[in-house]
């Protein structure tokens, strides 16, 4: 009543004097009571969640983590509630089975082993990978009991045995590649080799967890499909930024447009499609979601769930392998003596291009060590995905911290210190292969699969897709990069995924 006898002027003054208050109590409180309050980290990061937003959202925040770490050290408090990891232990603590704090250190507790505190690994962060109301969970996104049902079961397609009947159908996509790069490389046009890795392995993993490609090599174009995974990277950044802020997500979500929602209908819409014609095709067949569609009926898995999972395979298994080959191709085009070496090692390891399989592209020592490096100075997975501590807090890097603080080891950013790193910034493959040059390396920092019961079930497909695929390359040409692609890689963003633009180089066919 007192409420209604004021003003509209005093209304609002009531109403900002009390934001500014709770504003104001807030960042005191995270500055000065909150239980990570002893971290260092910037002024604006410790305050608030903005820092780190403003961060994500423009592109910069995996390069700005490190001098974050390179000036406060290796625990990093990047927002309020959340700690940055910078030591290779932090790995196994973060990722791997999770073990209950043993020490008290800094968090002046003691943490208590009744068995209530949580057991098997972290939990993933909901606000980073926000899995949606109403929309069924994947194999990431999924809680710890679906994922162990999940992986056990998609883990049958990832097997040696069903990559070995894989061969032949990732086998032909590589040689429509090189049919397609000969085409299109002709008369010396450059060719954006970024693309090519793109649409060669959106077309192989189409076909595994389709059972269809997308038809990406033979029309020299991105499928809608593709694009869309595109499209929404950035945005992405935006939502697990607000997402931090129920109350204006719900508000968002209310004013996307009509436009945008018809656009997913007919997205999924697809896919489903897609999928159908995979499951008219029978059980039988080796490829990613064999193992899904035989326990679909015992397990009730409904076709949105199936759909689900055979996207996150999409985009899990394609962007990845694509941005890597890019990225290494990238290296050897701008660092020639690493080049010659590698083009030296492939051409005389073969006697004809067919003799290039699974088996023997995995006999190449100097071929892994470009792969490795590559992974170091360009990891697929750039950020950090972060993970929640369970209840009872835990030890990570012999460090206390609370439970529900969200953790993260952010890849860039580890793999370009040179407290674990010798020359970071400097291409070397020879410090994969036992340089002592490099013996003060820490190699256990550089996980680009992750580890732990959550790391990459697609890590020994990938090896073997990209060896392939960069093996028959060399084979087949020689490359010399274009003028306007010279700082392909240091002009690059990152929203979640790395805004790769186009490498474009020259392409001469070897001929033998
Ligand atoms: C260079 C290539 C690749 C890199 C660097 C990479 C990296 C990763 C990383 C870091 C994760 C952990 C994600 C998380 O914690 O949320 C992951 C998970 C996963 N990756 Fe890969 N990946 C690559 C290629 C592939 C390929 C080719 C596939 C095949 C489809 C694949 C399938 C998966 C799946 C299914 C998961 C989820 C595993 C689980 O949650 O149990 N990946 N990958």
């Amino acid at each position: 009543m007192a409420l209604l006898s004021l003003s509209l002027g005093q209304i609002i003054a009531l109403g900002f004097a009390s934001f500014t208050l709770y504003v104001t109590a807030y960042i005191l409180y995270n500055l000065f009571l909150h239980p990570l309050r002893q971290y260092p980290g910037p002024l604006l990061m410790r305050a608030t969640r903005w820092g780190y937003n403003l961060r994500l959202v423009s592109g910069t925040l995996p390069f700005d983590m490190l001098a974050l770490h390179q000036r406060h050290g290796p625990v990093v408090r990047v927002a309020p509630d959340e700690l940055a990891f910078c030591d290779p232990q932090a790995w196994k603590d973060i990722m791997g089975h999770h073990h209950r704090s043993s020490s008290a250190s800094g968090g002046g507790r003691r943490d208590v082993d009744d068995g209530s505190a949580g057991s098997g690994e972290m939990e993933k962060s909901a606000k980073f990978y926000m899995p949606v109301e109403g929309l069924p969970t994947d194999i990431v996104n999924a809680g710890r009991e679906e994922h162990g049902l999940l992986r056990r079961t998609m883990a049958h397609g990832f097997s040696d045995r069903s990559m070995r009947e894989q061969q032949p159908l990732i086998q032909g996509y590589v040689d429509l590649l090189i049919r397609r790069l000969r085409e299109v490389g002709e008369g010396g046009q450059k060719v954006d080799v970024a693309a090519w890795y793109n649409f060669t392995t959106f077309d192989v993993i189409g076909d595994l967890a389709f059972g269809e490609s997308f038809g990406c090599l033979d029309n020299s174009a991105y499928h809608p499909w593709v694009k869309a995974i595109f499209d929404v990277a950035r945005a992405g950044t935006v939502f697990q930024s607000l997402a931090h802020y129920p109350i204006v997500i719900k508000f968002l979500l209310a004013l996307i447009p009509a436009k945008f929602m018809e656009e997913r209908n007919r997205h999924m819409q697809m896919t489903m499609e897609k999928l159908k014609r995979r499951m008219e095709a029978g059980k039988e067949r080796a490829d990613l979601v064999e193992g899904l569609l035989k326990r679909a009926d015992e397990w009730g898995l409904t076709l949105e769930k199936l759909q689900a999972n055979s996207a996150i395979l999409i985009i899990g298994g394609s962007e990845t392998t694509a941005t890597l080959l890019s990225g290494v191709t990238f290296l050897l085009l701008t660092n020639p003596e690493a080049m010659t070496k590698l083009t030296a090692e492939i051409r005389g390891a073969f006697k004809s291009e067919d003799e290039i399989d699974f088996a023997s592209v995995s006999t190449l020592p100097y071929l892994l060590a470009c792969l490795d490096e590559a992974l170091r100075m360009y990891p697929p997975v750039p950020t950090g995905l972060p993970r929640v501590v369970p209840r009872g807090g835990a030890s990570i890097a012999g460090n206390y911290v609370p439970e529900k603080t969200v953790v993260a080891v952010h890849q860039w950013a580890m793999y370009h210190n040179d407290d674990h790193f010798k020359d970071p910034f400097v291409y070397h493959p020879e410090r994969w292969l036992g340089d002592p040059a490099f013996a003060d390396d820490h190699k256990e920092a550089f996980q680009p699969f992750h580890l732990g019961p959550r790391n990459c079930l697609g890590r020994n497909l990938a090896y073997v897709e990209m060896r392939v695929i960069l093996a028959r390359v060399l084979w087949n040409f020689d490359m010399r990069i274009a003028e306007d692609s010279l700082d392909w890689m240091s002009k690059q963003r990152i929203y979640n995924f790395w805004e790769k633009g186009k490498l474009n180089a020259y392409l001469t066919p070897v001929g033998r």
